[in-house]
């Protein structure tokens, strides 16, 4: 009896170890799968970046959302004692930590969506773009080793400048053969978080009950709220009309510099990036009708991203949907977002290609 208790505690102590060698990284995986089947069905997600300022509390929504059966949690510090805390939810996710660039690979295999808060924040004063000459080279070598161990996945990028790092990680992909765009989604959905909550302030309603697309990008003049759009159906004085874009558009910068130097959003962010997740793991079930904003390639303006609305399906991003009818200050909104957006776009691409 004695030796069979003992058996047990050193099966589940082993499963807190990061896996060294080759030998217990097997083992590990093995492990993985085996209490995956036996627990509730569900999708295997991996977070890099997971002991961020958002990718905690991200990991932790993770680990209570019930379509996921397996949540890898992989950053380049504290993995361990991230993953050791999480673990101890009584929800039904296996929990499996991974440290450094030697267990990304480890991290990654047979994983159906990725998620990637990885990379470093604003600081006041400092635009998204700021932050390319460290993000871009994080986020390139994060995706090739998706297109590695998982090519089939989902990928969510949250690193910034996002107008950026979803080409990058296309021309990464291309480059390894694996690019499918309906696969590759950059996260705008805080930017639709606060839409609905700015918007629900004016019009005096509960932000549940709003819907506001914003289409673009997802820095400054690029982020474009759609408020002809809203749902319910609303009208709004030029006032309001201003107050909201430029809102809109600037919450990120809100909060950098509530944060006076302690970093951007995390907690807002790992919610909507939950938000997002969800809606994609949704689709990826096959549920029908799931239809969020999202940064992806497009063929609705002449640049080759676009955030609109979009159809998550098995496929990812089944269908793009067009803009719809603009008003004129949405026009005129729109150009200017282009012209930024295109830069964008272009110094990401140059990035992989030069
Ligand atoms: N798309 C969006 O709407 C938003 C994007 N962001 C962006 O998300 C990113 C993360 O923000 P925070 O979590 O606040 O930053 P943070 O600094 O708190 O966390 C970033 C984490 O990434 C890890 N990391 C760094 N290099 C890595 C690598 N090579 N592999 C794996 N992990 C690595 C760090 O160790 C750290 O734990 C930033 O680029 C930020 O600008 C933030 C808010 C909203
Ligand atoms: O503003 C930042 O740097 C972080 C971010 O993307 C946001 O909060 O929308």
């Amino acid at each position: 009896m004695e030796s069979v208790a003992n058996q047990r505690i050193a099966r589940v102590s082993a499963h807190l170890q990061p896996p060294n060698s080759q030998t217990e990284e097997s083992c590990v995986l093995k492990r993985t799968d085996c209490r995956a089947k036996g627990g509730a069905p569900g999708f295997k997600v991996a977070i890099l970046g997971a002991a961020g300022g958002i990718g905690q509390p991200l990991a932790m929504l993770m680990k209570m959302n019930p379509l996921v059966s397996v949540l890898h949690l992989y950053d380049v510090v504290n993995a361990p004692g991230v993953t050791a805390d999480i673990s101890h939810m009584d929800t039904g996710a296996v929990v499996r930590g991974f440290l450094g660039q030697p267990q990304l690979e480890s991290a990654l295999i047979g994983m159906d969506l990725v998620i990637i808060p990885a990379g470093v924040p604003r600081k006041p004063g400092m635009t998204r773009d700021d932050l390319f000459n460290i993000n871009a080279g994080i986020v390139r070598t994060l995706c090739e080793g998706v297109a590695k161990c998982c090519p089939n996945a989902i990928v969510n990028l949250i690193s910034n400048p996002v107008n950026s790092t979803v080409p990058i990680a296309a021309e990464v992909f291309k480059k390894a053969g694996t690019y499918d765009p309906k696969r590759l989604l950059g996260v705008t959905m805080l930017d639709v978080v606060r839409a609905n909550t700015f918007v629900a302030e004016v019009l005096g309603l509960d932000p549940r009950e709003v819907d506001v697309p914003v289409v673009g990008g997802h820095a400054g003049v690029t982020i474009l709220p759609l408020l002809s759009q809203a749902k319910p159906p609303s009208s709004f004085t030029p006032e309001e009309t201003e107050y909201l874009t430029k809102r809109i558009q600037d919450g990120g910068t809100e909060v950098v510099q509530a944060k006076a130097g302690a970093g951007s959003a995390t907690l807002s962010m790992a919610y909507a990036a939950v938000k997002f997740a969800d809606a994609c793991l949704r689709g990826l079930r096959g549920d029908a009708s799931v239809v969020e904003c999202a940064f992806v390639a497009s063929e609705v303006t002449e640049l080759p991203f676009f955030a609109t609305k979009v159809r998550l399906g098995r496929r990812g991003a089944e269908e793009v949907y067009q803009l719809g009818p603009l008003n004129e200050y949405e026009r005129v909104g729109l150009q200017k977002a282009k012209k930024e957006l295109a830069e964008s776009i272009q110094k990401g691409i140059s990035f992989i290609r030069k």
